[in-house]
């Protein structure tokens, strides 16, 4: 299901911020969702973050932490219509993953000793109720911990645990640390959850995910937006030939 059909820059804001200017941003005119699963693709520094980021800001999306994506210096640049508007999904962000992990080890933690404080004054107390259901629904989600798990497969329990049909998932390298039998298990994942209503807009460097079938997949070249082939793009081209010959490649570095 495609919850948002389009995004375009307001000609009018004016903004101090860096994203404002970043070639991407400045081009945009009008963008629109025509598939569930939208792939960005280009080079370091194109600005798929940046334009990753902006949308899951403007709109309304939280981090798989909970925490608000809303930035006041790019308050209103961006203009997102919407079919259905869906406050279900995550924006997720490969290289803020450690921090999660901490995060839900301090709750963990914290909880437990708050426990333990009630406990000892009262073991019969209502007051450890909350507390006992913040554990118990961390366990439901997460088993042990996804600290005790690799750092691949607790992105895969992660997933699993955290997509919901309906949502609307903006994810940025989610291929990080899977090796690609994981990566396999990632788009079967995603297709899952877009036969149950789910929209993806997923930056990657995966020539992998690339292959996600029936995704509509736009290059950032040149600070603008091109609708791309999976055949034609750079990362499969290189990859394939580099494979097929990597000495060809190697000795001339
Ligand atoms: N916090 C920031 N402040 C200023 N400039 C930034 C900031 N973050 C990124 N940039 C610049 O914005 C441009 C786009 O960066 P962005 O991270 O969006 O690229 P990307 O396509 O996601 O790259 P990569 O594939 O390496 O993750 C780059 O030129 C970068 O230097």
């Amino acid at each position: 299901m495609i919850h948002l059909t389009s995004v375009s820059r307001r000609s009018e804001v004016n903004s101090e911020d860096y994203a404002a200017h970043t070639p991407i941003i400045s081009n945009l005119k009008t963008w629109k969702f025509t598939k569930p699963v939208t792939l960005l693709v280009g080079e370091n520094g194109s600005g798929k973050s940046t334009l990753l980021e902006l949308i899951a800001s403007s709109a309304g999306s939280i981090t798989i932490s909970g925490e608000d994506t809303y930035r006041e210096e790019t308050e209103s640049l961006l203009k997102l219509v919407w079919s259905i508007r869906t406050k279900k999904g995550f924006y997720f962000k490969a290289r803020d993953y450690s921090d999660f992990i901490e995060r839900l080890q301090t709750i963990k933690r914290e909880t437990r000793e708050i426990l333990a404080e009630i406990e000892a004054r009262d073991p019969h107390s209502w007051e450890a109720l909350p507390h006992r259901n913040t554990l118990a629904d961390l366990k439901r989600l997460y088993g042990d911990g996804l600290e005790f798990r690799s750092h691949g497969e607790s992105f895969l329990d992660l997933f699993q645990a955290r997509f919901q049909p309906g949502g609307l998932y903006i994810l940025d390298e989610p291929e990080a640390p899977l090796s690609p039998a994981r990566q396999l298990t990632l788009i079967s994942m995603i297709k899952e959850m877009i036969e149950e209503d789910a929209q993806f807009i997923i930056a990657t460097h995966s020539p992998i995910l690339m292959a996600f079938p029936g995704a509509e997949i736009l290059e950032l070249r040149d600070g603008v937006l091109h609708q791309t082939r999976f055949d034609e793009l750079e990362h499969v081209t290189l990859t394939r030939d580099f494979l097929q010959n990597p000495e060809r490649y190697l000795r001339h570095l």
